[in-house]
Formats: C-alpha cells, sequence, structure tokens
C-alpha cells in the first residue's frame, strides 16, 4: 500500500518511520538537554519526580494503559506524539516536524551509534498512570506489521485531520482495530487549520466508520479563531494562552451564565444528549439517570458519566471524540486524561487464551531491533506471568529454548534494569537471538504443552504440526506478497553477508519474504509494495553497508484453472534393488472458494490406510505443485485437487510417492483452460477540483475503474480499483499531474482475472514475443 505525501515519502524508510519520528524527537531533546542513561541501575531514583522504583517496576495493573496512535499520513500522528512525551515529561523541549530537523537527518545521526532503544515503545506517568505509547507503523505497505502491533494494545487513539474527516488510511486502521476488538477514542487535530470542521469530521466519523461519536468536547473556534475548548462533562471551558510559547499552561474555568451564556447554553445541551447517548447505551447508567436524574440531567455528576462512559468505550459501543491543535499546543493534556480515564487497563481486556496458561508465563514480541552494541532487542507484551532475567523461555512459534540476559524497562529518559516484570507490562530483553517479530513465548515447553491441553485441542487436524502451533498468540494472517523483485550483492563474496543482512531484516519484518529462485539460482525479494523494497534496499545500504542491486519490480501475478481436467501418472524406477512404483490419478477443477492454497480431498475408493501413511507426502506435493503455475510459473490458487486412486507399490519411498503425485498434479494443471489473476488494489485519490479531469484520464489509461467521486471540503476525492501493474511508479506521474497538490492511498484489494487480451499481452512480453511483434 502507498499513502503517499509527495514532501516525504521516499526520504524515509516508511516501516521505521514512525519509530524513528519517536526517536527524533528523543534525539531533539537529547542534543539540547544531555540526558544519562542507565542500564545496570540500582538507583532507587529515577528522575526527580519518581518516588520509588517499586512505583516505576510494578505500578498497579489498574493503572497501566497500552495504548498506540494511528491516523491517516499527514493527520499529526508524530506532532501529537511529540507533544504527548513532552507534557509527561518523556521529553524536555518540543520540537516541529517542519523546523528542519528531518528524519532522514537524524537517522544518519542515529546510525553512528547503533538503534536507540525507545523507538517500538516509551512508558512515560500521566498523572499516576503508566502508560506505554507502542508505536504503530503508520504505512499500509506494513499491514501485517500494524495487525501484529495492534495484537499488543488495549487501546488506541485515532487521530484525525479536523478539516479532511476519515481518509482512507484511516478506514484501513480502524476495520484492523475493529477486527482485535480495541477501543478507541478520537481525537480530531488540525482545529486551527483553515477549513477545520468539528461538525464534518464528527460526521464523517458518524458515516464512513459507522462508530457513535460521544462528543466529550466543542472547540472554541474554529481554523483561525480557535482557541481551546470545552469540556462538556465537566461544563468548563480550558483556554491556551496564544503567547504561552509551549502550551503547558492553560486555564480551566467553569462556564458561568454571567460570562459565557450562548457557550453554556450549548454545553449543556451537548452534555444532555451525550447522557442520553451514555444511557442508551449502558443499563447501569440509564438506571441511575432515569432513577435519581430523570427531573434535571444537569445534576448527573461528572464521575458517574465518566465512569458510563469507560465502560461503553470499552464495549466498544462508542467512541469519544475530543480535540484540539497538536501544532498550536491546544487540547494534548485533555487528550492524554482521556486515554487513562477512558481507554482499558490490560485487566479489562479480555484474553480468552490466558485461562490456558493458568498464570504462567506468555508473552508477544511485538518488535525486534538491531542493537549494534547489545545485539537483538525484543520487546514483549506481557500477557501472564512473570518475566525475569537470566531466564530461560521457550519459543512456540521457532520450537526452540533460549536465554534472555537481561531485562529492561524504557521508562521515561533512562532505561531501567529490572529483576523481573509482571503481566500487563512492556519488557524490553537483551539476549533473545532467535525471537522474531510475532512471536509467542512462554516459560517452557511443558507450559506450551500443559496449555495446548487445556485449550483443547490435543487433536491433531491435517496440516498441523503440533498442539503447541494453535496456541500462537499472533494469528495474523500474513498478507501475501504483491511484488518482488531479485536483489544482488555487489560481488559473490558478499552473499553471505547480503543473506545475514535479509536474515536480521526477516526477523524486523516478517511481511518481507525473501526466496531463492529455483531456475536461475538469485535471491528474490518479496514484498508488499514498490516503497517497502526499496526501503528494505536502503536499509541493507545504510545499516548494512552492502550496495545492493536490485532487478525489475515485478508483480506477482497467481494463475488459476477454469475447468476440470483429470490426469494420471506412473512413477516406476528401481534404485539398487528396490523398485518404487507410485501411480496417481487425480482431478483438478476450480475450487468452491477463493483460497491460497489447493483444497485436497481423496475420492471414496482410496484406502483410509494408505491416505494416513502418505498424507504428508501427498499434500506436500500438490502444495509444491501449485506454487509454480504452467502459464508464468507463478502460484495457482482457488483449486481443487481430489485423489482419485493411488496406488504404491510395498517399500516405495514418500519421496517417490512425492514425485509422482507432483507431477501428475502438474500434468493436469497444464492440460486444463488457464486464467492470469493480476492483483487489484483499491485506490484513493485527493485532489482538489481543478486537477480532477487530468487525474480521472490518466486513471482511464491505467485499466482505472473509478466507482465514486466525493466531495471533501474544497476536495474532490476519487474513489476506484486499478490494477497494481499500471501503478509503477505513480507518485511521480500524480505529482507531475497536480503540481504536487494531489496524495492517494493504494491499497490490495484482490486478485482478479485478466482479460483475454491482457492476459495474451502479459504471456507475449513475458515470451519476449511482444518486441518481435
Ligand atoms: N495546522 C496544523 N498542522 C498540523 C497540526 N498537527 C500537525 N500538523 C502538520 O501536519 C503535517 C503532518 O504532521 P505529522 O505530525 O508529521 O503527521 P503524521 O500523521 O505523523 O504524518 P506521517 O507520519 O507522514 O503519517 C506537518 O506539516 C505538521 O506540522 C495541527 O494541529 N495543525
Amino acid at each position: 500500500m502507498f499513502a503517499v505525501n509527495n514532501r516525504k515519502v521516499f526520504s524515509v524508510p516508511l516501516n521505521t518511520m514512525c519509530y524513528c519520528k519517536i526517536k527524533a524527537i528523543l534525539k531533539r531533546s537529547k542534543t539540547r538537554v544531555p540526558l544519562r542513561r542507565n542500564y545496570s541501575s540500582p538507583a532507587g531514583v529515577i528522575g526527580n519526580d519518581v518516588k520509588s522504583l517499586h512505583s516505576i517496576i510494578s505500578p498497579p495493573v489498574a493503572k497501566i494503559r497500552n495504548i498506540g496512535i494511528m491516523a491517516h499520513i499527514d493527520a499529526g500522528k508524530t506532532t501529537t506524539t511529540e507533544r504527548i512525551l513532552y507534557y509527561s515529561g518523556y521529553t524536555r523541549s518540543l520540537g516541529d516536524v517542519d523546523d528542519g530537523d528531518t528524519v532522514t537527518d537524524f537517522m544518519a545521526q542515529e546510525r553512528e551509534r547503533g538503534i536507540t532503544i525507545q523507538s517500538a515503545a516509551v512508558t512515560f506517568d500521566w498523572k499516576g498512570y503508566r502508560v506505554n505509547l507502542i508505536d504503530t507503523p503508520g504505512h499500509v505497505d506494513f499491514t501485517l506489521e500494524v495487525e501484529r502491533c495492534l495484537r499488543v494494545l488495549d487501546g488506541a487513539v485515532a487521530v484525525f485531520d479536523a478539516s479532511a474527516g476519515v481518509e482512507a488510511q484511516t478506514l484501513t486502521v480502524w476495520k484492523q482495530a475493529d477486527k482485535h476488538k480495541i477501543p478507541r477514542i478520537c481525537f480530531l487535530n488540525k482545529m486551527d487549520k483553515t477549513g477545520a470542521s468539528f461538525n464534518y469530521a464528527v460526521e464523517s466519523i458518524r458515516e464512513k466508520l459507522k462508530a457513535k461519536p460521544l462528543i466529550l468536547q466543542l472547540p472554541i473556534g474554529e481554523a483561525r479563531t480557535f482557541q481551546g475548548v470545552v469540556d462538556v462533562v465537566n461544563k468548563e471551558k480550558l483556554l491556551w494562552n496564544s503567547n504561552s510559547g509551549d502550551g503547558k499552561d492553560f486555564e480551566r474555568k467553569p462556564l458561568l451564565e454571567t460570562s459565557d451564556p450562548e457557550l453554556l447554553k450549548e454545553t449543556i445541551e451537548a452534555r444532555n444528549s451525550l447522557i442520553e447517548q451514555v444511557a442508551d447505551l449502558d443499563d447501569e447508567f440509564a438506571d441511575l439517570v432515569l432513577g435519581e436524574f430523570s427531573d434535571n440531567f444537569d445534576l448527573v455528576p461528572a464521575e458517574k458519566l465518566q465512569t458510563a462512559i469507560h465502560r461503553v468505550t470499552l464495549a466498544r459501543a462508542a467512541v469519544p471524540v475530543l480535540c484540539g491543535s497538536a501544532l498550536k499546543n491546544k487540547g494534548v493534556q485533555p487528550l492524554l486524561d482521556a486515554i487513562t480515564m477512558y481507554l482499558p487497563s490490560p485487566e479489562e481486556r479480555e484474553y480468552g487464551f490466558l485461562q490456558w496458561y493458568k498464570g504462567d508465563l506468555c508473552a508477544l514480541a511485538f518488535k525486534v531491533l538491531h542493537d549494534k552494541q547489545r545485539g537483538p532487542l525484543v520487546f514483549l507484551r506481557i500477557y501472564s506471568g512473570t518475566l525475569k532475567p537470566q531466564l530461560a523461555i521457550h519459543n512456540i512459534n521457532r520450537n526452540c529454548t533460549e536465554r534472555m540476559s537481561r531485562l529492561l524497562l524504557p521508562f521515561a529518559d533512562q532505561h531501567v534494569e529490572i529483576p523481573s516484570l509482571t503481566a500487563g507490562n512492556i519488557a524490553l530483553t537483551v539476549g533473545l537471538k532467535q525471537t522474531a517479530t510475532g512471536d509467542t513465548i512462554v516459560s517452557s515447553k511443558s507450559s506450551a504443552l500443559a496449555a495446548a491441553r487445556r485449550a483443547g485441542r490435543g487433536e491433531k487436524k491435517p496440516g498441523e504440526n503440533n498442539e503447541a502451533e494453535s496456541l500462537l498468540l499472533a494469528g495474523v494472517e500474513i498478507p501475501e506478497p504483491v511484488f518482488f523483485c531479485t536483489i544482488e550483492p555487489p560481488s559473490v563474496a558478499k552473499q553471505p553477508d547480503l543473506d545475514h543482512a535479509l536474515d536480521r531484516l526477516q526477523r524486523e519484518d516478517p511481511s518481507l519474504k525473501v526466496r531463492i529462485d529455483p531456475d536461475s539460482g538469485q535471491t528474490v525479494l518479496c514484498g508488499m509494495g514498490e516503497l517497502h523494497i526499496e526501503i528494505i534496499h536502503d536499509r541493507i545500504k545504510r545499516e548494512y553497508g552492502l550496495e545492493t542491486y536490485l532487478g525489475p519490480l515485478q508483480v506477482a501475478y497467481r494463475e488459476t484453472i477454469l475447468n476440470s481436467v483429470r490426469a494420471t501418472d506412473i512413477l516406476d524406477r528401481t534404485l539398487g534393488d528396490k523398485r518404487h512404483f507410485v501411480r496417481a490419478d487425480l482431478e483438478a477443477r476450480p475450487g468452491e472458494a477463493p483460497s491460497s492454497r489447493a483444497v485436497i480431498e481423496y475420492a471414496d475408493c482410496v484406502s483410509e490406510d494408505l491416505v494416513q501413511a502418505s498424507r504428508e507426502a501427498i499434500e506436500n506435493a500438490v502444495h509444491s505443485a501449485c506454487l509454480q503455475g504452467p502459464l508464468l510459473g507463478s502460484p495457482v490458487q482457488d483449486v481443487a485437487i481430489t485423489l482419485h486412486s493411488l496406488m504404491i507399490h510395498p517399500g516405495t519411498s514418500t519421496a517417490m510417492v512425492n514425485a509422482c503425485v507432483s507431477r501428475c498434479v502438474q500434468k493436469a494443471l497444464k492440460k486444463a483452460e488457464k486464467q492470469v489473476l493480476e492483483p487489484l488494489m483499491s485506490l484513493e485519490v485527493t485532489v482538489t477540483g481543478d486537477y480532477l479531469s487530468p487525474v480521472l484520464a490518466d486513471l482511464a489509461q491505467r485499466r482505472g475503474n473509478i466507482q465514486e467521486i466525493q466531495t471533501r471540503q474544497d476536495s474532490k476525492v476519487v474513489i476506484g480499483f486499478v490494477p497494481l501493474a499500471e501503478m509503477m511508479g505513480y507518485s511521480t506521474v500524480l505529482r507531475t499531474l497536480t503540481s504536487g497538490s494531489a496524495t492517494f492511498a493504494l491499497e490490495f484489494s484482490t486478485y482478479q482475472a485478466m482479460s483475454p487480451q491482457d492476459q495474451t499481452a502479459l504471456l507475449n512480453q513475458r515470451s519476449g514475443l511482444a518486441q518481435v511483434l
């Protein structure tokens, strides 16, 4: 997925962009105020305002908030994060994303001393609460990583540009958060911007996200006149003095009939409808309101309303909406209050799998970074049990046991070495060399097996290797890469260095796939988008000092078949004094439901015993035969294979069974009527009216299918579908067509059948005929 603001995107490795920005913020403060790090702190006092080591290490779980910030590109996620870190005391000066201290500059410096470890999660305290702000990558080329990060959040803040409302990427991340059942609050940022409209943004949340907005604040002024917000729950106005610089100081005053009659009236109306809305969604609150306060909603105590809003948010029945301007330092402190007040603590979230562990350790590795001095640093979210340094842990995904050497807590401006960390917390571990992003960590193999037994998954399902597999926390579907290209080291001697770099990068980013081309032996990078591959290329150069060469970027096509065909194959081979004989008869047909893996069935006449003995060989054979289709050598999808008969002479090796079945499947696929499938992307282009025509004309040439053109404030939003193959280098073309004023978001939608003409053109091009014709 590309979501491009041309100003920035190509200069920054996007999958590291968000956390790099956090790092940038930290760095800025570091250059002005040298900070002392403490990696082996026995200290009882850390920082000025922290009372005891105990309160740092073990905050009561009810006071922990593990949250993420999600947004469409440019909505102001970084600026808001920066303000949050500043007001909470994490950083000591305020920077500006536009003031020239760019992320790229910063990264170059950062690289000289290795990766700063706060980058994936920062921990700070706000009014007695422990907040772990977990970085969610902003770019949907990194869908998988976004999902993995969402998995460890208990709540999220969705940041919107108040002049644009819900944008394409907001919708995507919102759906992902829905999937992971994450309670959210909305922050309508950029209230100071020309065109900002509180009502428009709220309506777009209602309409596009199908969410129920709970209006907890009203803006005082809009665009140029924006001065502050009204706290609807408490009937107070919060005003930031425009001369106060960093926005730390603001006035909180009750709304009075004498001084603010209009605003008070508006607020009371908003509060009453908020009370009605919450009462509709929460029975306990409804009972209270209808019982004690039915005559006068105005008397409903703020605390009761807040508690009910918390419950409603937790149940995901509605979303609290706040507003402000991060850039102008307005509205961020109340946002922090809302995070602690309305988003859930870890113990309020329901994690069904916890019952299987009965208090044993269960954690998810959600980020791996490589630090030059300390080696791999793994961020873990602890769901149950306790983590201790020097502890041997079992990694379910890799089925290995390894030992962590140190346990750190990235607290405020220091890293505190700690003796243990309990459930609900985010830990930073040193010494885990095999653990990769997305792995599930438990205390031992026997603990995993005991949990598997409790989960009642003792019986083995086809394709499942062991019981422990069912306990993997990640449970995230790995999206199929849509782009690939070959990558070559500068010399053959450097191939091991390249392999090493790719190995590390894959541990950090599981959506990156690396394979060896069976024909040429070349290394092939498979990624989620043009940008993803560019970023990997750039990181190999910058972080590993290797100048690599990329082959042309290719779209990952798929193939399928359109009719049923039957094929027979015999393998009869004598090796030494042993005869191996297999005869397979099978049918390949279009699958009933879309599926990237072939569905395998066995005819009744195939002996059950035979299938039991050779199931693994048969299934591996079918899946590997489907990896390379007969048209383009692309994976074959949406097919079903029925094995009608299988004869195996006694003594025949399973490798021979595999070879015969695989050949037979390939034979059948070759005989069938074949179809190329191409990745189809959903596209959203936001453009001002005067550039609409050239954008539409260009999309028509790209085989684009426009579904809708919406009006969003002063802009037009073109929504449609377009084949990925037509979108190479689109950002440059769009920039030229619109003088850099348009933005676009592109996201994988599905694989669609190519038209016969397009398919012929593609096949001719691949076989070199295009040049001849
Ligand atoms: N007027 C106005 N501009 C803002 C506000 N917050 C951020 N911006 C500007 O919007 C642009 C994008 O801000 P960022 O904070 O980088 O937004 P982001 O969501 O992190 O962007 P990406 O990381 O690129 O997705 C910058 O030019 C900011 O200065 C705001 O409250 N008001």
